[in-house]
């Protein structure tokens, strides 16, 4: 079994590495780079540049000040009070307009809390018109939706609104641009994203959690989703190895665990072809060239666990909306001279006998079928000769990724 280094998907923060992009950008160019911060007026490059050179930390400062300067001010209506509203690149805030009382009178009960949305939790815009029923076009602007991604307890994410009410249309119109501007100017968002479902996961729900709850929010992000209902196993695989990913910004799943390792073994078998590995040079494995999305709708998803925090189908695929991107440990098995598959886990044979065994007696309802597996499985357990081999990304003094291989053998 082979560690080569980390692969990427996409995935909550971590708090050391917030969207992984270092490690994986710098183990194999895949992925996207930059971090997801708001993007500012200096190119992100130049700024990650400086950052590499050792910039001084006032360059820093100075950065940050430039994504405070405001671009925008003007008035909308906020819920149901007229507020001065203020855009950075950096921050959307408001605050509610204190009106003049007549000498004399008081502004008890009137608060000016300011109010604030970063805009690297943004993920959408739209203008708000009013329209009949059946209207596609046109109606009357009633102002500016902005989309944002709210963290909840316990690593959930929840879309949610903030609606800016002004019927001007010059006015509107002026703000809508900035927006998106920024909007635009995230790096590792993705536009494009090839997508399989398998319709047979679990209580083959995958498909109506793709249309329910999915594709409204890709739609909402501007994202063009390409979308195969797979038709047996392996389907997946077939068409990562045969389509072109290039006019792609990322891969997602819908399913459970087997539909996410089937396409994530296809995304980097597909990258080992077009760096022309192949199956002997199992040593050097490069990374897959997009990042993949999983998104939960199977009987376990460790995996959607695992890189989420969650199980939790409006949080995976937030995460995916976002661009927040998470380098992963890869395996990949081979023998001793073909590379056999790649993989997230290995229990020396024991996992998939186990889950051979579960898939015979899909009949069972599922939580009687994988302790029954498990149990039938333990009670045949023989020993397993293998070699585990390591491929740790470590930093050297450039700072660059380099993998030392470690071996070790086991029976
Ligand atoms: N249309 C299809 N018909 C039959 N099998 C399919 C189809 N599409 C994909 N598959 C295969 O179904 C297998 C099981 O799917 P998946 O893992 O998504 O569901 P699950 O078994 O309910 O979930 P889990 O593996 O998390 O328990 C996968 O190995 C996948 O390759």
């Amino acid at each position: 079994m082979h560690r080569p280094g980390r692969r990427i998907a996409w995935a909550a923060e971590s708090p050391e590495d917030p969207f992984g992009v270092a490690a994986a950008a710098a183990a194999a160019g895949a992925g996207w780079k930059g971090s997801d911060g708001a993007p500012s007026s200096r190119s992100s490059s130049s700024t990650e540049e400086e950052r590499a050179k050792g910039a001084p930390p006032v360059r820093e400062a100075e950065a940050r000040d430039e994504d405070e300067q405001p671009l925008l001010r003007g008035i909308f209506g906020v819920g149901k009070r007229s507020c001065d509203v203020v855009l950075s690149a950096r921050r959307l805030s408001w605050s509610p307009i204190q009106p003049e009382r007549p000498v004399g009178g008081s502004n008890v009960g009137l608060t000016n809390e300011e109010e604030s949305v970063e805009m690297k939790d943004v993920f959408s815009v739209k203008l708000k018109r009013r329209r009949f029923a059946g209207q596609q076009k046109g109606g009357l602007l009633l102002g500016i939706t902005v989309f944002v991604c709210l963290k909840k307890e316990g690593n959930k994410l929840k879309d949610s609104v903030i609606n800016l009410s002004n019927l001007s249309e010059d006015h509107c119109y002026l703000w809508f641009k900035h927006l998106k501007e920024i909007l635009n100017g995230f790096p590792n968002r993705p536009k494009s994203l090839k997508v399989f479902v398998n319709p047979n996961s679990h209580r083959k729900e995958a498909a109506r959690i793709y249309h329910e709850q999915v594709a409204p929010l890709f739609k909402l992000a501007d994202i063009r989703a390409d979308v195969t209902v797979t038709e047996y196993e392996g389907h997946a695989l077939k068409l990562l190895k045969e389509c072109d990913l290039t006019s792609f910004h990322g891969v997602v799943c819908i399913g459970g665990d087997g539909t996410a390792h089937e396409v994530a073994h296809g995304l980097l078998l597909r990258a080992q072809m077009d760096a022309r590995r192949d199956g002997d040079d199992i040593i050097a494995p490069v990374k897959a060239q997009v990042p993949l999305g999983i998104i939960p709708a199977g009987s376990t998803n460790i995996l959607a666990y695992t890189v989420n925090g969650i199980q939790h189908t409006v949080t995976a695929t937030l995460h995916i909306i976002m661009g927040h991107v998470q380098s992963v440990d890869v395996c990949t098995f081979s023998s001793p001279t073909k590379l056999l598959r790649f993989g997230f886990s290995s229990m020396f044979g024991f996992g998939s006998r186990a889950l051979a065994l579960a898939e015979k007696h899909r009949w069972m309802p599922s939580s009687q079928r994988k302790d029954f597996a498990v149990l039938k499985t333990l009670a045949s357990l023989k020993p397993e000769y293998c070699e585990l081999s390591f491929l740790p990304l470590e930093q050297d003094a450039q700072g660059e990724d380099t993998k030392q291989q470690k071996r070790l053998k086991s029976d």
